[in-house]
C-alpha cells in the first residue's frame, strides 16, 4: 500500500487507539485466570489478533459481544501443537513460558521481522526451569516442552522487558513458592510496571518488586478459578497517541482524548519532550489539547521507552537547533533496526541524522521535504514519515504504508479525520 502526504493543517479531536501492550497483557491474564473476562475498549490491531489466538490455541473461548470481547477460560490447556505469535515481538516472548507451562511438545511460530528477531534468551532460560527447547539458532520457531517449574534464576534484562514479562505470568500462573527471579540490567521497566498492574487487576499472584533487581514470589494457593467474573477495560495507547501529539504540536489545534496521566505505559513520556521542547500543549485530566508554535531542539533519554524514537524524530525535525536524544542502542531488534531506518528515511526529507555510540543527533528546523520514502515493513516508521509530511513541502509518498496494522489500523484514517490530506493506493 502506498500513502500520499500532503502538507496540511490538523484541527479538531480524537480519541487515541487501544494499547497494544495493555491488550495483550489483558489476554494473556484473561487465560492464565481463569473465568470470565469482559474486555472493553478492545484493540484490533495486527499484535492483538495475534494474541487472541494464541489464548484460543491455549483453551480459551473468545466471543465478540457488542464491541467487547468476553473471554472464557479454564486455565492453560493447549489445545493444538503449535502456536502462532504474527510478528508480535511481546507476544512470542510473553506467550512462550506460558506455553511452555504445558507438558506436551508445542511449536511456536511467527511471520516478518518476527522470524529475525532474538529468542536465544530462551536457549539459555527455560532448561533451568525443566523446560525442554529447541530454537532455530536462536530464532523461530521454537519447540518447547514444559512442564515449566518455576526455580531461583538470574536473567539478564538489557535486551528487552518483554521475556520478564512472561515469566512473571508464568511464575505467577504455577503457583511459584518462595522463589525471585533476579535480573541484570533491565531495561524498559515502565513495561514491567505495566504487566504487575495487570496482574493484579486480574487477581493473579504479584511478586514483590525490589528495586527492578529481583522479583519475589512469596507463595500463594492461586488456581485459575473458572467461576470468577471480571471486567478489564484496555488503556489508550501512549505510543500510538504519542504520533497524534506530535502531529498537533507541529501542524494544528487538536485535542487528544483517551490518555491516562496516570498510566504505567513507558511512552507517557512523550509528555516530557513536548514540554521540553517548548510545544503548546496543555494537559488535563480527559484530555491534552496542542497548538503549533515554533519548537527548539531538546535533549531526552529515550533508553526506557524506545518506542519513542520514531515520533521524537519527527517532532526534532521541526524543533530549531540540534536534538540528542540518548538510547539508540535499544533500536537495534524492533520490527526494523530503527536506528538506521530513521536516519535512512528521514534523510531522504532532508533531514540529517547522525548516530554517535548510544546517541541520536538530528538536526532540525530547518525545513522538510516531502519524499518518496519507505516503512522497512516497520509501522512506527510509517507512521514517524506520516507525521514529519504534514508540515513537509511537497508531498510524502509512504511505501510499505500498510505496515501500521501492527499496532495502529485506524491511524490513517485518524490523522485524515483532523484534516490530513491523503490518498491511499492498494498495490
Ligand atoms: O512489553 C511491551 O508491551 C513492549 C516492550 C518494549 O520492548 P522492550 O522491552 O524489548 O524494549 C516495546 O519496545 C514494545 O513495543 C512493547
Ligand atoms: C517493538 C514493538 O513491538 P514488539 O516488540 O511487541 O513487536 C513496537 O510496537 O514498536
Amino acid at each position: 500500500m502506498i500513502v500520499t502526504i500532503q502538507p496540511s493543517p490538523l484541527k479538531g479531536g480524537i480519541y487515541a487507539p487501544a494499547s497494544k501492550s495493555s491488550m495483550q497483557r489483558a489476554c494473556a491474564a484473561a487465560l492464565a485466570a481463569g473465568g470470565t473476562t469482559t474486555i472493553k475498549n478492545p484493540g484490533s490491531s495486527n499484535d492483538d489478533k495475534a494474541a487472541l489466538g494464541v489464548i484460543r490455541d491455549l483453551g480459551a473461548e473468545v466471543l465478540q459481544e457488542d464491541g467487547e470481547l468476553v473471554i472464557k477460560s479454564a486455565g492453560i490447556h493447549a489445545r493444538e501443537s503449535s502456536v502462532f505469535c504474527g510478528e508480535s515481538g511481546l507476544g512470542i516472548r510473553m506467550f512462550t513460558p506460558l506455553v511452555a507451562l504445558n507438558n506436551k511438545p508445542i511449536t511456536i511460530t511467527g511471520e516478518g521481522s518476527l522470524v529475525t528477531r532474538p529468542m536465544d534468551f530462551f536457549d539459555t532460560v527455560l532448561p533451568l526451569l525443566g523446560v525442554e527447547i529447541r530454537t532455530n539458532a536462536g530464532k523461530l520457531p521454537l519447540e518447547v516442552k514444559g512442564p515449566l517449574v518455576p526455580a531461583d534464576i538470574t536473567i539478564d534484562g538489557s535486551l528487552s522487558s518483554q521475556f520478564l514479562t512472561g515469566l512473571l505470568l508464568a511464575y505467577a500462573a504455577s503457583g511459584a513458592k518462595d522463589v525471585s527471579i533476579h535480573v541484570t540490567n533491565l531495561k524498559s521497566k515502565p513495561y514491567v510496571d505495566l504487566t504487575l498492574d495487570v496482574m493484579k487487576a486480574f487477581g493473579l499472584p504479584v511478586p514483590e518488586n525490589r528495586n527492578y533487581e529481583s522479583f519475589y514470589f512469596p507463595g500463594s494457593d492461586f488456581k485459575p478459578d473458572p467461576s470468577s467474573l471480571r471486567s478489564y477495560t484496555v488503556e489508550g495507547d501512549w505510543s500510538g497517541g504519542a504520533f497524534l501529539l506530535v502531529a498537533g504540536a507541529i501542524a494544528g489545534e487538536i485535542v487528544v482524548k483517551g490518555l491516562d496521566v496516570f498510566s504505567t505505559q513507558a511512552d507517557k513520556a512523550i509528555l516530557q519532550a513536548l514540554v521540553s521542547c517548548g510545544a503548546g500543549i496543555s494537559i488535563e485530566a480527559e484530555q491534552i489539547s496542542l497548538r503549533p508554535i515554533p519548537l527548539k531542539a531538546f535533549q531526552f533519554d529515550a533508553t526506557d521507552c524506545p518506542d519513542l524514537f520514531p515520533p521524537l524524530v519527527a517532532l526534532a525535525a521541526y524543533c530549531k537547533g540540534t536534538t540528542v536524544i540518548e538510547g539508540v542502542e535499544r533500536l537495534t531488534h524492533k520490527e526494523s533496526n530503527r536506528a538506521l531506518t530513521l536516519q535512512a528515511e528521514f534523510g531522504k526529507m532532508g533531514v540529517p541524522i547522525e548516530l554517535q555510540d548510544n546517541l541520536m543527533i538530528i538536526r532540525g528546523g530547518e525545513g522538510v521535504k516531502g519524499a518518496p520514502v519507505h516503512s522497512h515493513h516497520d509501522h512506527r516508521i510509517a507512521m514517524a514519515c506520516a507525521v514529519a509530511g504534514l508540515c513537509a513541502q511537497g508531498p510524502t509518498v509512504i511505501a510499505g504504508a500498510e505496515a501500521i496494522n501492527k499496532s495502529y489500523p485506524d491511524f490513517y484514517e485518524h490523522i485524515s479525520s483532523l484534516g490530513a490530506s491523503l490518498t491511499i493506493e492498494q498495490k
